[in-house]
């Protein structure tokens, strides 16, 4: 594609057909007036001269041609797109990629066609999509830049040509002040930089945004970024942690100096510090990034602080729920359903190790005539008094004091026997009678008095644990037929 031809053969007879013609007239002309023999040798050597000179000058075409062709085939074989521009900017030689970048303008490259004409044609058929709408502007943009490059190399042009094609476009003069441009299709390139963008974009927000913390460190561990939620996570701007160590949010508590390396595993429960002192259980996880030019490490962190704070106080709302289902609502001891569960437990221990189990029941005497008398509010105050006292009395380890029922307590006294119960019950008894409690209403010395039955045994796997309540409480019955206010023991094993 380039412009020069070699000289036709042609033109090379017609050089010779000239000289025999000069050579000839030559002689007639001079023959009269000179002497002959001198006049034709001077032209046969004019001649000559004049032949021999066309045989060069058609050598140095057929020369010229063929270092056009090797040119014109190199430019051909590059593997970007090449034009080559005149002193006065006309397209003097171009390559085939040249159509491959701008398809529209087939038709357009054509040697001799101005640089300025061939851009406005490409403008005109969508070819620049930034010029749209300003194209007059845009043109003129560019050929002053492309005339000031002139003085000055310019930088490589990044243009956007159709179908979301991108070329980047190196010009350099030359010495005879043309233009030789360079057309490199970047598309490739610019479509994977534009998607890493947009990906960067989409993490930043994620990073942004996300409640958890994220920390990137180096491989020693120092921080290299926080996001908005780290920074209230640990109460440091941005610009504090940077270059710290992470040893100054975690590592006080771990005692050594962390290194983001060990922290490489399954997430981790740790505790880590507010700058306020306020002391936090963070779940941190860690990944390592590594890339043939970056190796650094990621933490997402997530406060569980709050968690934990309700996780503790669910477990104290748990715990709290299972005391007062197991608890007497109004005087605090044991509930029936505790009593029949530990009377459970303990028979089946006793059966195993052999050892006594006791029980006492305790029935208040005359309490309707205490109600009667005091009424029911005063009633439910004597009943949590009893209770306190019966629970002071019974308060060793491996003893417990329940509401059986009404105005009815329980004991059960584990690797208690006879004697021991015996003694506890009658201690209940000095108890209540050093309390001394106002019971007008009682024929039994105007206080108030208790009456107890005590059992025990040693529990046999086959037995009922039932059985041994139905003793002592038989043998309460026999202390309130007896004339209350005191113990009667079973004279049954159960
Ligand atoms: N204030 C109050 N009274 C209760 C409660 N539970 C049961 N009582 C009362 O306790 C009384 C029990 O009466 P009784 O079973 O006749 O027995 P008692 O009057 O103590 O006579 P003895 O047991 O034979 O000495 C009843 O009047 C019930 O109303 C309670 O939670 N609070």
């Amino acid at each position: 594609m380039l412009g020069l031809k070699p000289l036709h053969p042609r033109y090379l007879l017609a050089i010779a057909a000239g000289s025999v013609m000069v050579l000839l007239s030559g002689s007639l002309w001079i023959g009269p007036a000179a002497e002959p023999g001198l006049a034709t040798v001077a032209l046969l050597g004019a001649g000559t001269m004049l032949l021999l000179g066309g045989l060069a000058l058609r050598r140095a075409w057929l020369e010229t041609a063929s270092a056009k062709r090797t040119l014109e085939e190199a430019i051909e074989a590059l593997p970007a797109s090449v034009e080559i521009f005149d002193e006065s900017d006309r397209l003097v030689a171009f390559n085939r990629h040249l159509l491959e970048i701008y398809p529209h303008m087939s038709t357009d490259f054509k040697r001799g066609v101005r640089f300025e004409e061939l851009v406005r044609k490409s403008i005109a058929q969508g070819g620049v999509p930034a010029a749209k709408g300003c194209e007059e502007e845009w043109l003129a943009q560019r050929l002053a830049a492309r005339a000031a490059s002139r003085k000055s190399p310019a930088e490589p042009l990044l243009q956007n040509v159709h179908e979301g094609r991108w070329v980047r476009i190196h010009e350099r003069h030359t010495r005879a002040g043309g233009i030789i441009g360079v057309r490199m299709d970047v598309s490739d390139l610019i479509h994977e930089q534009q998607r890493l963008a947009a990906s960067k974009a989409h993490l930043q927000a994620f990073v942004r945004t996300t409640p958890n913390g994220v920390l990137t460190l180096d491989v020693d561990g120092h921080v290299l970024a926080l996001n908005p939620a780290a920074e209230a996570l640990f109460g440091f701007a941005a610009n504090e942690l940077v270059g710290s160590h992470i040893d100054l949010l975690f590592g006080i508590w771990m005692g050594a100096r962390l290194s983001p390396q060990a922290l490489v595993a399954s997430p981790q429960e740790m505790t880590a510090r507010h700058r306020d002192g306020q002391e936090m259980t963070l779940l941190l996880s860690v990944a390592e990034v590594k890339t043939e030019t970056a190796h650094s490490f990621v933490c997402i962190i997530t406060d569980l602080s709050e968690r934990k704070r309700q996780e503790v106080a669910l477990q104290e709302a748990n715990a709290q729920l299972a005391k007062q289902s197991i608890t007497d609502g109004l005087t605090g001891v044991g509930n029936r359903r505790y009593f029949d569960q530990l009377l459970q437990q303990e028979w089946q221990r006793s059966a195993r190790h052999g050892h006594p189990l006791a029980c006492i029941m305790v029935d208040i005497d005359h309490f309707k005539l205490y109600n009667d008398r005091y009424g029911h509010v005063a009633g439910d105050e004597c009943l949590i008094r009893v209770a306190e006292l019966l629970r002071a009395c019974a308060g060793r380890s491996g003893e417990a004091v329940c509401r059986y029922g009404g105005e009815e307590f329980v004991l059960l006294l584990a690797d208690c026997d006879l004697a021991g119960a015996q003694v506890v019950a009658q201690r209940c008894l000095d108890s209540i009678r050093l309390a001394a409690i106002e019971h007008e209403a009682s024929p039994l010395r105007r206080k108030l008095s208790l009456s107890l039955g005590v059992a025990a045994c040693v529990a046999s796997p086959q037995g009922d644990a039932v059985s041994l309540v139905e003793h002592a409480d038989a043998a309460l019955y026999a202390a309130k037929q007896n004339g209350r206010a005191r113990l009667v023991c079973s004279e049954q094993a159960a």
